[in-house]
């Protein structure tokens, strides 16, 4: 007997990538158990179902960044509830952090790939589901966005939840009406733009000696962000090309009035109309009417 839940949730998390640096990514989530019928003749209630492994996912994975443990470019040191991650990527882009130790999950291969997330989540329901349960297939698979989308990643240190975690992400469809028409070219310059971004915001912006873990040597072209939220105090160092800062915090509410009020400067005369997802489902609309 099998029982399955599709769209079960959704991880917004960010992970590591040699090639992209930070990448913020949204998987849907679907599951599927299989085993002998419990006392309820039923394998598992959807209630439970749903409950136990949403949270399961939500602590272990969602909201925080992803590493490759195994990858040859990570340097990590933990203490004191912390830890200090250096992401040695080549051609001077690396990537450093130190973040509350439960900001992070490390995951056991070189790479972050589909398969070794899906393999680290499979392993921590398995374990949690009840004797009945023999079996678990677990998908993790991207939304089918028709149009423009983005993947960036950012944190929001006024966040009493997990998304004050400097460093989590999303994919995220734009879209951009103007005059009252969807204009394809224009989300899909934003969509290039924002590609694989880090959205940093410029009262988080710190010069690099202040940065804890600062050692003489400057990094070079890249910017530092810190800032002290309930969960702990958060710093980042990244390369300046994988960088936007706005002059806000990164809301989708504020991205989409940003994208808004940066169009309207350029596009004078015209009506516009940003409609801004955060991951799957949710997001932002700013309009500027002429
Ligand atoms: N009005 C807004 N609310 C929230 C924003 C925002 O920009 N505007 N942003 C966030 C976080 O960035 C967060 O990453 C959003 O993730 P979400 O999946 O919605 O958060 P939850 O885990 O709480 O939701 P689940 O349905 O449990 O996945 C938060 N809110």
């Amino acid at each position: 007997m099998k029982l399955f839940v599709k769209d079960l949730t959704v991880i917004d998390s960010t992970y590591l990538c040699p090639d992209r640096g930070l990448v913020g990514e949204s998987w849907l989530v679907d599951i599927e158990l299989g085993g002998s019928l419990n006392d309820m003749d039923m394998l598992l209630d959807f209630g439970q179902v749903k409950k136990l492994i949403k949270r399961l996912i939500d602590e272990k994975v969602d909201h925080k960044l992803l590493v490759p443990n195994r990858s040859p470019l990570c340097k990590v040191k933990t203490g004191e509830g912390y830890t200090q991650l250096d992401f040695m990527r080549p051609h001077g882009k690396s990537i450093h952090l130190r973040c509350p130790d439960e900001a992070y999950t490390f995951i056991d291969s070189v790479e972050v790939s589909n398969e070794a997330l899906t393999a680290y989540v499979k392993n921590v329901v398995l374990e949690q589901l009840p004797a009945n349960i023999q079996d678990l297939a677990i998908t993790l698979r991207h939304e089918s966005i028709d149009g423009p989308y983005y993947h960036y990643s950012h944190g929001l240190k006024k966040h009493d939840g997990n998304c004050q975690r400097i460093a989590h992400g999303h994919r995220s469809t734009i879209e951009i009406q103007v005059d009252g028409e969807y204009d394809i070219d224009l989300a899909t310059s934003w969509a290039m733009k924002w590609r694989n971004i880090y959205l940093g915001s410029e009262s988080d912006e710190i010069s690099q000696q202040d940065i804890s873990f600062y050692q003489q040597q400057a990094w070079q072209d890249h910017y530092a962000f810190a800032y002290q939220s309930p969960q702990g105090f958060f710093e980042l160092v990244l390369p300046k090309q994988e960088t936007d800062i706005l002059p806000c915090e990164t809301t989708v509410e504020n991205l989409a009035a940003y994208i808004a009020s940066t169009l309207a400067k350029v596009m004078e005369g015209h009506s516009l109309k940003v409609i801004a997802y955060e991951g799957v489902g949710k997001g932002a609309i700013s309009e500027v009417y002429r």
